[in-house]
């Protein structure tokens, strides 16, 4: 793994069509480039991975995160066990593949859309084994880039049907990071700001916090700035009183999963926000591609809720907050129920949770 300051890439080659991404594949197919987002804002970096390991362990760490950057992710580093697996046979082809698929997929449990991108790709491995190693290896390539432009033009539609829905001038709230920076580009509940925001509604945005890893905090505050969107950051406890005063006009969050009866896992506070904004009666939409949406789990009861250490709750910036042998609980995602959302926007159309199969097609 090497570590660069400047993305590593030529802005030709970037699919997130902005000047920095949250992952992108070289030019030759041998070097997946991640945006080191744990060192935001502080430090835009780059880290340049080898090996489906290694995208594997970075996904993990939180390297990149954020439900369509992962699957995107994971699909790029099914490029490079292909290109590594380029001498081998029909039969040694598909053992590679299956085993970075397996890496890949145990990285992190609850966003669908690493899953989808596995199961895509080794579908994909199923369908050319017998082929030349080099073919299989730029088909391979050639359906992880489509994966990446596809998820970006997702975003474009889905922020432009979500913009409707937004107010004409006033604050917008958001949770955690569901921005270019957690998708392929542009961002799926950032990019419903985006679009609203170019369709000249004067909007400004209120981010909440969102610990521990501080997604709003760190890397939404990051994005709008940039864009020169207005914007202020919450702590988390501060949204409920917001809404009190009547400043929230909006809410839009983004998501991991969606279970066929409507019901979103998101970071861990969504469903408190959800809560509060029916309590004040402020519209609650969910932004999310169609890869987010899992019809094969039936409900939020079913989906699996990820567990992470202790330590990234009980440490900020390395500096002890909770007493040694006292436990942080950290789950990463909560489930805010399909009663609770006013609309969910995706590139296939817009729906109330209870519609969403409608847009299966
Ligand atoms: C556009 S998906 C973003 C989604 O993923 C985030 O989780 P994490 O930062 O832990 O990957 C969060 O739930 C966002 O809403």
């Amino acid at each position: 793994m090497s570590v660069t300051n400047l993305p590593p890439w030529a802005p030709a080659e970037a699919l997130s069509g902005a000047s920095y991404s949250a992952a992108e594949l070289s030019a030759d197919g041998d070097r997946v480039f991640l945006l080191e987002q744990r060192e935001l804002p502080v430090v835009e970096r780059y880290v340049t991975l080898t090996t489906p390991a290694e995208v594997a362990e970075g996904i993990r760490a939180m390297v990149v995160r954020g439900a369509p950057a992962i699957g995107i992710a994971a699909a790029y580093g099914m490029v490079l066990a292909a290109r590594a697996a380029r001498g081998e046979g029909a039969e040694g082809y598909l053992h590679a593949l299956r085993r970075a698929g397996a890496l890949l997929d145990a990285s992190r449990p609850t966003a669908v859309n690493l899953s989808w991108a596995v199961r895509r790709a080794l579908a994909l491995a199923e369908q050319h084994a017998p082929r030349d190693g080099e073919q299989r290896f730029q088909e391979m390539a050639a359906f992880a880039r489509a994966l990446h432009r596809d998820d970006v033009a997702a975003c474009r539609a889905m922020g432009r049907l979500g913009a409707a829905h937004l107010p004409d001038e006033g604050a917008i709230l958001t949770h955690c990071n569901a921005g270019a920076l957690a998708t392929g580009g542009y961002g799926t509940a950032l990019g419903v700001i985006r679009a609203a925001i170019e369709a000249g509604k004067r909007l400004r945005v209120l981010a909440d916090e969102t610990r521990p890893y501080l997604q709003g905090a760190r890397l939404t505050a990051w994005e709008l700035h940039k864009d020169g969107i207005p914007v202020e950051v919450l702590a988390d406890s501060m949204a409920g009183w917001l809404m009190q005063r009547g400043e929230v006009k909006a809410i839009v969050v983004g998501a991991d999963r969606i279970a066929r009866n409507g019901d979103v896992a998101n970071k861990i506070g969504t469903y408190a926000v959800a809560c509060l904004a029916r309590h004040h009666g402020i519209p609650f939409y969910v932004a999310a591609p169609w890869s987010t949406v899992d019809l094969a789990t039936p409900d939020g009861t079913a989906i699996p809720i990820e567990e992470r250490a202790s330590d990234e709750v009980g440490l900020i910036a390395g500096k002890r907050m909770v007493p040694e042998g006292v436990r942080a609980r950290h789950p990463a995602f909560d489930v805010t129920p399909a009663s609770l959302i006013t609309a969910i926007f995706t590139e296939r159309g817009e729906a109330t949770p209870g519609e969403l199969a409608r847009l299966a097609g």
